[in-house]
């Protein structure tokens, strides 16, 4: 899907909603259980039941690669079923020597067909081009994330900067707002609408709503652009909205709730849609 397409769905669906499909076997209803693959069935109940409200969703591979072979089954079983249309996220935050990172693009990009693949920049330029290479492809580039440990390195000064400047201004020159997006955290408030500044025209990925405790509000009053330029991940905060035999009902709703507000956003912002 190229930017003008998500750009257009953004409008469509009055949307910037990312469901995250981080499926753990553990906290699923247990009447799933029974099913031959019980991940797929609970992701094809959430993906029929939330996808006129969304305009992406995120897999998220660790909750499959548990799994072995069965997870990588339940995964390619899942990206299928999402509906053409809508943009799929690889969240495998991978990255290595530009030899090795063009195998896990394949993988995700030709093997699954996925729109997009997190990537880790720690290893740099060459182990990044190679997911820039593939056309109508995004990579979606870790830039200030939502964990406690991003104080770790990337609020660490580096040079006259902190380094996630450092990576997203360096990162800005191997791609274009039309195949880079970057990962910025919801929690980050304080540097939401600074790395916006930064970054005027790439989307930005924006997970930590919801359970981890970021607003939908402060990030879309800081950080949307002429284009929206944000996708806003919930992952539990919807999938788990409900535990019982209406589960789905329950992540429904959740689900509309966070697209009726950013209908609002959409509105209240000077937005070129
Ligand atoms: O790349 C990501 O998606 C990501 C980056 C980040 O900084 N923080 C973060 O939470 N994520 C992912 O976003 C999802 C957040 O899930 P919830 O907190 O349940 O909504 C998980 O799949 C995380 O792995």
């Amino acid at each position: 899907m190229n930017r003008q397409e998500l750009v257009n769905l953004i409008k469509e669906k009055q949307s910037y909603l990312c469901v995250g499909l981080d499926t753990d076997m553990q906290k699923i209803p247990k009447h799933l259980l029974s099913h031959a693959d019980p991940v797929f069935a609970f992701n094809k109940a959430i993906i029929d039941a939330t996808k006129d409200l969304c305009v992406a969703y995120k897999i998220n591979t660790a909750f499959y690669e548990c799994m072995g072979i069965r997870g990588w089954e339940s995964l390619q079983r899942t990206v299928e079923y999402i509906p053409s249309g809508i943009f799929t996220i690889a969240d495998a935050k991978r990255g290595d020597i530009g030899n090795t990172s063009t195998q896990y693009a394949k993988t995700f990009f030709d093997t699954y067909k996925f729109d997009s693949v997190t990537v880790a920049p720690y290893m740099g330029k060459d182990s990044v081009l190679p997911f820039l290479q593939f056309p109508e492809k995004w990579t979606i580039l870790l830039g200030l994330t939502s964990n406690e440990g991003s104080q770790d390195f990337q609020l660490q000064q580096a040079g006259d900067e902190l380094l996630f400047e450092k990576v997203i201004k360096t990162a800005m020159e191997w791609g274009t707002p039309d195949n880079l997006m970057f990962v910025v955290g919801a929690t980050q408030s304080a540097q939401l609408g600074y790395i916006r500044k930064m970054a005027p025209d790439n989307f930005f990925l924006v997970p930590g709503v919801g359970a981890q405790g970021g607003s939908l509000q402060e990030i879309s009053t800081q950080a949307m652009n002429k284009d929206c330029g944000l996708l806003v991940n919930v992952s539990r905060g919807i999938i788990y909205a409900g535990n019982g035999e209406d589960f789905a009902t329950d992540a429904r709703n959740a689900a509309l709730q966070y697209q009726q507000e950013m209908a609002t956003y959409l509105n209240q912002t000077t937005v070129s849609l």
